[in-house]
């Protein structure tokens, strides 16, 4: 508030010339006592008389803290002692110059006036050699116009232009455009006249017009070159990504918006179109090999580059060099019902661990080897950014059935197939080599028929074709295939004992297939046979007789009398007519595989049945997971044969590996489509498996949390064929309740062998063998390790033993031992035994009396007596280890290489 000076001599405790003189003194306007002093210059006033009496203007403050605590510490005596400790700390604070702060300011003014300017003249610079690069353009236009067509009007010289740019394998070399560019530097600058200033504004206007539409055509081209690119991209990554349609899905998203043409060939026009569709070339080879093997970083680069909305940067286009367009390869990625981490991490070219970890964001747990649904790795592979594809598992195959089917022709009647079922002991077997006139039945042990074998009688009203499917209840998976593969069911029931659990499960096999079905009611021959039941109690499952109006023949039989053998036949071959069966006979043959094993001297043997074609001899089959050339072929009786037509089956050698059972077969043409399709179910089934492993591995670990008590029973199961270990491995898998769990831990085709044995010792498993025994090296080991190995020859036998041992009734039983075994070294004739044996007993005795099986490669192929045992002239009653002996076996004729092994049942303890 403003003063007079008279008031601030009183305040100041003055007079007022003092205030007066004070006044001047400070440059201030000169006044009377009774004057105002203004609040600004009773300020200046101040200012100045702190001045004058030395006093500055405090430009730093200073603030000091201090803080007491105790510690403890040892003295010099040892003693620890409380002693006080004082922190003091002193902050400074600066009290900022408004001097300085005016420099500073004025500083970033300039320094920002400076780097506007700078950028003016960049941009300046930048205009000027666009400006350039476009003169030297239009200047090369001219030259290779005035060069290419001089005589031709200018539009018909940019229409050449763009021909070539459209066309780069037209275009002129580089070399040729070099030329042209010195034509242009060499010309005299010459004075513009008027004229020449017009037509070189008209030149100038055209040049202007070329050039938008050259820069347009190479956009164009580049488009072009880089779609090509992609496409063999995308023919290199997905090879069978045909849509339903039958064209080739696109591979590679693009962005539309993405300008081409200016970032690509920038200031590259003095380049020759050659040079820019070599470096397009080039650029996508370059950008593919990225892809193939990007590792972390490639991956940061491709999502920066996925980011970008725009082309490339004006930097990059800058740099006067072809640039290819990057963008991320955004593969098909083709997933079936489940895939394998590991194969869905290179399908998208990325690493597992990537994968895992993306899984893991989603909450799953999972591992390279574990298998993923489609569902859930259709979200990986959107989450990684490409094209999720899902396939029909059986499309490849279904490729492969129509070029089979493009070749058949010829169709012509065919036998038809003719699957005998029924429960078991019901005469199956008897009733089918009552056909054949061939005794089977009877070397087979436990009289039960251990695989599927299939024959083909010729009747006096033509050929008909069997399967011989097992009897046991065990078999019920591979019966429903055999029901499948053929025509006609005829559902074996015995007279005297009528329908049984396996009768109706034949009945409701059939009709699911829609597959006709005939009765044979046999065993006629036995008094206490009644047909009647039998039929009344068929009827209950309505399967009704023609002869109460129903649509089932039935006829009587006796497999052993052979009553009603021919009426059978007859009523068969009827049934055929009626269902006009036909196939082709020319073209590829196809059909399924009945059985199939694999033999230590011929490799695999797979017994197929032609359904439709011709097989021969030389074919490449696949069949299942497996491709091979036919090698050899041979018909039921062992006769080498070299075609098989519709309904025939056949023995094939030339296989890599024994296909399953059921597996379908066809012959192709193309070994490469063999080889994927193959691999291609080589990776689903593969996929299957660890998907069963996991299941159980997760369902065991969920299980033994829910119930402490649950014991599992871990097997180890070897059998002779696919056939008899499917039927096992079923029956096996119905056996856990709730109590006991079986759990198979390892099953195959083949010997028992060491790794069977370490195994099964280290999981605590029973070794089972079916049909098959240990190899040396394996009986050693289970000697070794106190193991004991179960032998079995009969399917219940096997399976009454596991079920028994999960019940706890392990009551003493009758059970094999294996007393002796002797190895053939020699067969020669005998005239009164016919084939004789030279053996040498390898382990134990060898017993005249006992009951022996023929081994051939650790696998039963028959059981009986000895008709004779002798050392040199004399019979002997028994043989021991090291020794030489002669033998005969009753029945049947050993080759040299088999074992003969000596057992007895007797009582035992029974323990698993
Ligand atoms: N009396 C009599 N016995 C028969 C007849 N058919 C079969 N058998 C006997 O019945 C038993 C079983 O015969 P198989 O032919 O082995 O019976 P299957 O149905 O093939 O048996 P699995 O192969 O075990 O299913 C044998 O002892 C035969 O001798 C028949 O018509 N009359």
């Amino acid at each position: 508030m403003a003063k007079t000076v008279k008031q601030l001599a009183q305040i100041s405790n003055t007079t007022t010339e003092t205030i007066l003189k004070q006044l001047a003194d400070a440059g201030l306007p000169s006044r009377n006592e009774d004057d105002l002093v203004t609040d600004t210059e009773q300020d200046k006033l101040v200012a100045f008389l702190k001045q004058s009496h030395g006093e500055q203007p405090k430009s730093r403050i200073s603030l000091k803290s201090k803080t007491t605590s105790t510690a403890q510490v040892t003295g010099t005596s040892g003693k620890a002692k409380t002693v006080n400790v004082v922190r003091t700390k002193k902050v400074v604070y600066e009290k900022p110059d408004p001097a300085k702060i005016e420099a500073e300011i004025a500083a970033q003014a300039k320094a920002a006036e400076e780097a506007r300017l700078k950028a003016a003249e960049e941009k300046q610079a930048a205009e000027r050699s666009k400006q350039e690069a476009a003169e030297r353009q239009a200047a090369t236009l001219a030259a290779m116009r005035a060069s290419s067509e001089p005589a031709k009007n200018s539009e018909a010289n940019a229409t050449v232009v763009v021909k070539k740019v459209k066309k780069p394998e037209g275009v002129k070399p580089a070399d040729k455009v070099e030329k042209t560019e010195k034509k242009k530097t060499v010309k005299p600058v010459k004075q513009e006249s008027a004229a020449d200033k017009k037509a070189r504004e008209a030149r100038e206007a055209e040049e202007e017009r070329l050039r938008q539409m050259e820069a347009e055509t190479r956009r164009k081209a580049a488009e072009e070159a880089q779609k090509r690119t992609l496409e063999q991209m995308k023919q290199m990554a997905s090879r069978y990504s045909e849509t339903d349609d039958g064209t080739t899905a696109a591979i590679v998203r693009t962005k539309d918006d993405a300008p081409l043409a200016d970032g690509l060939v920038g200031a590259a026009l003095e380049e020759s179109f050659e040079k820019e569709r070599r470096e397009i070339k080039r650029g996508a080879a370059g950008t593919a090999g990225r892809g193939a093997k990007k590792g972390r970083k490639g991956q940061q680069e491709e999502r920066e580059i996925k980011t970008r909305s725009k082309g490339l940067k004006s930097s990059q286009a800058n740099k006067h060099k072809f640039e290819m367009p990057v963008e991320k390869i955004v593969h098909n990625v083709e997933v079936g019902e489940s895939i394998v981490l590991s194969d869905l991490a290179q399908k998208m070219a990325v690493k597992v661990r990537e994968v895992i970890k993306s899984l893991m964001k989603m909450g799953e747990m999972v591992r390279e080897s574990d298998t993923i649904d489609q569902m859930t790795a259709a979200l990986v592979i959107e989450e990684f950014g490409h094209n999720f594809i899902p396939v029909s598992d059986t499309q490849l195959e279904d490729d492969l059935q129509v070029a089979v089917d493009e070749k058949s022709g010829n169709v012509q009647t065919r036998p038809p197939v003719v699957t005998i079922m029924g429960h078991v002991d019901h005469g199956k077997t008897s009733l089918l080599d009552k056909i054949r006139a061939t005794k089977v039945a009877s070397g087979e042990a436990g009289g039960i028929t251990q695989h599927i074998g299939a024959y083909h009688v010729t009747t006096d009203r033509g050929v008909i074709t069997f399967l011989d499917t097992p009897g046991h209840a065990a078999f019920t998976a591979m019966r429903s295939r055999g029901a499948q593969a053929t025509d006609i069911v005829v559902l074996v029931v015995a007279a005297d004992d009528g329908m049984m659990p396996q009768t109706e499960e034949a009945i409701d096999h059939a009709r699911a297939a829609g597959t006709p079905l005939i009765v044979a009611i046999n065993k006629m021959d036995k008094d206490t046979a009644d047909p009647d039941r039998v039929i009344n109690e068929l009827s209950v499952k309505e399967v009704i007789p023609e002869e109460w109006g129903g649509d089932t023949p039935m006829v009587k039989v006796s497999a052993k009398s052979g009553m009603g053998i021919d009426e059978l036949l007859e009523v068969i071959s009827i049934q055929a007519e009626l269902m006009e069966l036909e196939a082709p006979v020319d073209g590829a043959a196809q059909g399924v595989v009945i059985e199939s094993r694999l033999d230590k001297g011929r490799g695999a043997v797979a017994s197929l049945l032609v359904k439709r074609g011709t097989l021969n001899q030389g074919d490449l089959v696949l069949a299942g997971e497996y491709y091979g050339k036919v090698r050899a072929m041979t018909d039921e009786n062992g006769q080498r044969i070299k075609t098989a037509g519709p309904s025939i089956p056949v023995e094939i050698l030339g296989l890599p590996e024994a296909p399953a059972a059921g597996s379908e077969f066809l012959v192709v043409s193309d070994e490469k489509k063999a080889r994927e399709v193959a691999d291609f179910r080589a990776a689903r089934e593969r996929e299957r498996v660890l998907e069963r492993q996991n299941k159980m591995r997760l369902d065991t670990l969920f299980e033994s949390m829910g119930s402490a008590e649950a014991a599992t029973l871990n097997i180890i199961l070897k059998t002779d064929v696919r056939g008899s270990l499917e039927a096992l491995l079923n029956a096996l898998d119905e056996l856990s309740t709730d109590e006991v769990k079986v759990r198979v831990i390892s099953s195959g085709v083949g010997a028992i062998t060491e790794s069977d044995v370490i195994l099964a010792e280290s999981s605590e498993a029973v070794l089972l063998g079916f049909n098959v025994r240990a190899d040396t090296a394996g009986k050693r080991k289970a000697d070794e390790a106190g193991l004991d190995i179960r032998y079995y020859s009969v399917i219940y036998g096997l399976i009454d033993d596991v079920k028994a041992a999960m019940s706890g009734m392990l009551a003493p039983e009758h059970r094999e031992q294996i007393l002796g075994i002797a190895e053939v070294r020699d067969v020669f004739r005998s005239s009164k035994f016919g084939a004789a044996a030279g053996c040498m007993v390898q382990e134990g005795t060898i017993y005249r009396n006992k009951p022996i099986r023929v081994l051939r490669d650790d696998k039963v192929i028959f059981t009986g007596h000895l008709q004779s045992l002798r050392r040199y002239k004399d019979d002997v009653n028994e043989v021991k280890a090291g020794m030489e002996c002669g033998l005969a076996v009753k029945g049947y004729e050993v080759a040299v290489g088999d074992k003969i092994e000596v057992f007895e049942i007797h009582e035992v303890k029974r323990e698993l």
